[in-house]
């Protein structure tokens, strides 16, 4: 039910915030600080407005929580070169994410 996934939600957000290589990820981008990334990234997202959205009631369900996730790892793909450490960041945080949600269906 709905309060378990959300249960499940709080969990799987406070593993990823405590991962070695969710550092880029932890706060949004400061796109004044970074040049270009206001025009590239459409809708940015990061692990405290995920936060911000799950304490709120914000996600309905499983699934609506799993794509802002996601949303996180496809900005940074988008927005970093493969080999930088932002980049190897967040190929290191998806794969660890996929497998922990994976685990718990
Ligand atoms: C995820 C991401 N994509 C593109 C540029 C920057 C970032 N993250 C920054 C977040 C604040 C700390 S930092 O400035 O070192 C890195």
């Amino acid at each position: 039910d709905s309060s378990s996934e959300l249960a499940v939600c709080h969990m799987l957000l406070a593993e990823l915030e405590a991962h070695r290589c969710a550092w880029p990820f932890l706060t949004p981008v400061n796109h004044k600080a970074v040049p270009g990334y206001k025009k590239v990234i459409k809708r940015p997202m990061d692990f405290s407005t995920i936060k911000e959205k799950l304490t709120s009631n914000h996600y309905l369900n499983l699934e609506t929580f799993i794509a802002d996730i996601n949303l996180v790892f496809d900005n940074c793909k988008k927005f970093n070169e493969d080999q930088s450490e932002i980049g190897k960041a967040g190929y290191n945080m998806k794969r660890f994410f996929n497998k922990r949600w994976t685990e718990l269906l």
